[in-house]
C-alpha cells in the first residue's frame, strides 16, 4: 500500500447522557474499552479506544455526557467533554433515536449545550442516530431526521444501532475519509491509551452502577490503589470512595454481600481482559462531600 495513503486522527463522541456513545465506542472496536451501564451519565473520563486498519487508524475519544447538571463534578465533566471535542478531526455527536421520537419535547433541551457550536462547526461533523433497532417501523424516525438535517444541514446523519453494530461500517467509512493523511499515532494492537489500572477502576465502578439503586452509585468513585503483576496472577487493591456514612453501609449491603457481588463480577471481568487469576480487595472508604472537592477530582485523574 502506498504510505502517503494512511490517514489517521482524532474523533470526539459527544451528546447527551445515555446515549449509547459507550457501547459504540466499544462496537467499533469488537471490545470493551469503556464502561456501559443503563444510568445515564457514568462516563467520567475521556477514554481512547484506538482502532486500527491497514489503511486507517481512528482514535476515538468517548466523552461524558453534555447535559446542564449543576456541582463542580459535573462542570469538570463538561470541561472534559469540550477538551475532546476542541483537539478532534471529526466531530462525532450520538442521540437516542428512541428517546427523541417517543418524547421530541425533551431535544431542544438535551441538546441546547452542543446545539450552535455544532452549527458554526467547521470540521465535518458526523451524527449517529442511535437505537435504531428500537424501532420495527422505520418510517416513524423520518420526522426526526429531517428536524436533525434542519437543525444541523453542515451534518451527515447515520441511523444505527451500536448495540447489534448495525450500520457502524458506514460511518466509520465515512469518518476514515475525513480523517487527515498522516501515519499512525500508536502500534496497531493497542485498544486504548487508558492504562490497565485505570481499565480496573472503570470495571468496578461499572458494577457499582449495576448493583447500587438509584443516586447512590454517582456519589462513589472508585481508586486502585495496588496494581501488582507477579506473572500469573494480578493483585488489586480498590478503594471504592462513598460521600456519606449512610452510603457506606448501603455500598457493604446486609452481609456484606453487595461488596461481594461487585468484587465478584469486578473480578471475572479483569481476568478475562487481562487473561490472569485476579485477585480482587476493595474497601470502602467515606470522603465527606469528595464530589465537590477538586483536588480529589484531579487525584482520581477527572481533571487534567
Ligand atoms: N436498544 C439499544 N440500546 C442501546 C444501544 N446503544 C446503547 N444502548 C443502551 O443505552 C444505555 C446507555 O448506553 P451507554 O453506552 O452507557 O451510553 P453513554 O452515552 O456512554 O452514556 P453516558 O455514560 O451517560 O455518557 C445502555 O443501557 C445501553 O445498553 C442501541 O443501539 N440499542
Amino acid at each position: 500500500m502506498n504510505e502517503t495513503e494512511h490517514r489517521c486522527g482524532w474523533v470526539a463522541m459527544m451528546g447527551p447522557p445515555n446515549a449509547g456513545k459507550s457501547t459504540m465506542l466499544n462496537a467499533f472496536l469488537g471490545q470493551k474499552v469503556a464502561i456501559v451501564t443503563p444510568k445515564p451519565q457514568t462516563t467520567r473520563h475521556q477514554i481512547s479506544g484506538i482502532l486500527s486498519r491497514p489503511d486507517a487508524q481512528i482514535i476515538f475519544m468517548d466523552t461524558p455526557g453534555i447535559h446542564q447538571l449543576r456541582g463542580k463534578m459535573n462542570k469538570i465533566l463538561l470541561q472534559t467533554a469540550w477538551q475532546a471535542m476542541s483537539g478532534a478531526d471529526v466531530i462525532m455527536v450520538v442521540l437516542d433515536s428512541d428517546l427523541y421520537i417517543r418524547k421530541p419535547e425533551f431535544f431542544e433541551n438535551d441538546i441546547e449545550p452542543l446545539s450552535e457550536a455544532i452549527l458554526n462547526e467547521t470540521r465535518p461533523v458526523v451524527v449517529a442516530v442511535n437505537k435504531v433497532d428500537l424501532f420495527r417501523d422505520k418510517s416513524k424516525m423520518l420526522p426526526f431526521l429531517e428536524r436533525l438535517s434542519k437543525l444541523w444541514p453542515n451534518a451527515e446523519v447515520f441511523p444505527v444501532s451500536a448495540k447489534n453494530a448495525d450500520g457502524l461500517t458506514k460511518i466509520l467509512d465515512h469518518i476514515k475519509a475525513r480523517l487527515p493523511v498522516s501515519p499512525a499515532l500508536y502500534p496497531a494492537d493497542q485498544l486504548s491509551t487508558m492504562p490497565m489500572r485505570f481499565m480496573a477502576a472503570e470495571v468496578v465502578r461499572e458494577k457499582l452502577f449495576l448493583d447500587l439503586r438509584q443516586e447512590l452509585p454517582y456519589y462513589t468513585a472508585v481508586e486502585i490503589e495496588k496494581w501488582e503483576d507477579t506473572g500469573d496472577r494480578i493483585i488489586v487493591n480498590a478503594i471504592i470512595y462513598v460521600a456519606r456514612k449512610t452510603h457506606k453501609a448501603m455500598v457493604i449491603g446486609k452481609g456484606g454481600l453487595t461488596l461481594k457481588s461487585v468484587g465478584t463480577a469486578a473480578r471475572k471481568e479483569l481476568q478475562e481482559m487481562t487473561g490472569k487469576k485476579v485477585h480482587l480487595e476493595l474497601w470502602v472508604k467515606i470522603r465527606e462531600g469528595w464530589t465537590e472537592d477538586i483536588g480529589f477530582l484531579r487525584m482520581l485523574g477527572m481533571s487534567s
